[in-house]
């Protein structure tokens, strides 16, 4: 049996925002943390510092070292991978030249990959063939984990026993890690709901109000639902931390890239001019997202709309007047 025990050192990979509060919660959690840049120039301000540029006005620990080479991750019993989805696989193709086999591999992004229709697990198991993929996901905004608030999230993995190592081996008393056995329902959680966030912002920007973004995440939820049980995702995930959870944060918060992306462009922003240099992952995610429902028949009109809008086909006013105009049918 595997246990929190066999994981004494973590690596990071990818000191983005989410990567170094992961790699200052599993310092907190007691591991010893290897966080890894592509730059030197964020390696160095770690080591002159102890400060992340990514995250900022928190500093790391002693135990969190930092390094710009791959290789130095041989020394971790486990791996975490921050970096965005759309990066996910030329990532975990470095990792594969890089390490040793058999190690978790433990992925932070929230999307599908755009070329391919994957999920992040399915990624880094076609591109990290050596490794054991797990998913974590949940409603936590990396400043709030940084500042040490506290929240809960879910890391899954198909072998229930190496959730459950992992999970203990990561957790704090700020930082809960439920586990799962269902990877799949925790990564389409954590995918759709940056899709519904960009939606959600769209309405508030739009001055709709604030029935109306309840009304929108309700209905969002119900496509995030049908979806997920349509790709193998447990019910009970989709309406835990990981599902349900996410959606509440991000669709409520202009803490979330994702809905102040779409609050910009309910605004009247443009794509370009919404995004702001910030990474939404959403906006990567809804084409790809409404492509795999319309391929199942699937009815998910409402990232239909957001693809729309972000592709250009769609203005947002127009978007929103085909939403309400839709027939009316039974609540499912
Ligand atoms: N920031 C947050 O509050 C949360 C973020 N996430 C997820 O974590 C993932 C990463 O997000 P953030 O850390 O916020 O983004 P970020 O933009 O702050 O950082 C991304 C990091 O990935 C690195 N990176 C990107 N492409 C790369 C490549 N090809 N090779 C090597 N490194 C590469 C960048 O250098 C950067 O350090 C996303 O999927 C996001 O949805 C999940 C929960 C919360
Ligand atoms: O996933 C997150 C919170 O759980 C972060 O949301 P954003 O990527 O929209 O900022």
């Amino acid at each position: 049996m595997t246990s929190a025990r066999h994981f004494g050192t973590i690596g990071v990979v990818g000191a983005g925002a989410y990567g170094t509060a992961l790699a200052l919660a599993a310092a907190r959690a007691g591991r010893n943390v290897l966080l890894w840049a592509r730059d030197g120039a964020t390696v160095a301000a770690i080591d002159e510092t102890r400060i992340a540029p990514r995250l900022p006005g928190v500093a790391l620990p002693e135990s969190v070292s930092a390094t710009a080479e791959l290789g130095a991750l041989a020394a971790a019993d486990a791996i975490l991978v921050t970096v965005p989805t759309q990066s996910l696989r030329q990532v975990c193709e470095g990792l594969a030249r890089a390490l040793p086999a058999g190690r978790p591999a433990i992925s932070a992004a929230k999307g599908i990959e755009q070329t391919t229709g994957l999920f992040a697990t399915q990624v880094v198991a076609q591109a990290w063939p050596g490794s054991v993929p797990a998913i974590l996901s949940g409603p936590s905004f990396a400043a709030d984990i940084g500042r040490g608030l506290p929240t809960a999230v879910t890391l899954a993995a198909d072998d229930a026993e190496l959730a459950q190592a992992l999970a203990e081996a990561l957790s704090s008393p700020a930082f809960r890690i439920y586990h799962s056995a269902d990877p799949r329902g925790v990564e389409i959680g954590g995918a759709a709901k940056n899709v519904l966030a960009i939606a959600a912002g769209i309405a508030i920007g739009l001055g709709y109000g604030e029935s109306a973004r309840a009304a929108l995440v309700a209905r969002g939820f119900a496509e995030l639902r049908r979806f997920g049980e349509a790709h193998g995702a447990q019910g009970e995930t989709l309406m835990g931390l990981s599902g349900l959870g996410d959606v509440v944060l991000s669709c409520a918060s202009a803490q979330s890239r994702n809905f102040a992306f779409g609050l910009a462009l309910g605004q009247g922003r443009s794509v370009a001019e919404a995004s702001g240099g910030a990474l939404a992952e959403g906006a990567f995610t809804a084409s790809v997202l409404a492509r795999m429902a319309k391929a199942r028949g699937i009815e998910m009109p409402i990232a239909e709309a957001v693809a729309a809008i972000i592709a250009g086909g769609s203005g947002v006013r127009e978007a929103v007047t085909g939403l309400l105009a839709r027939p009316l049918r039974a609540e499912l």
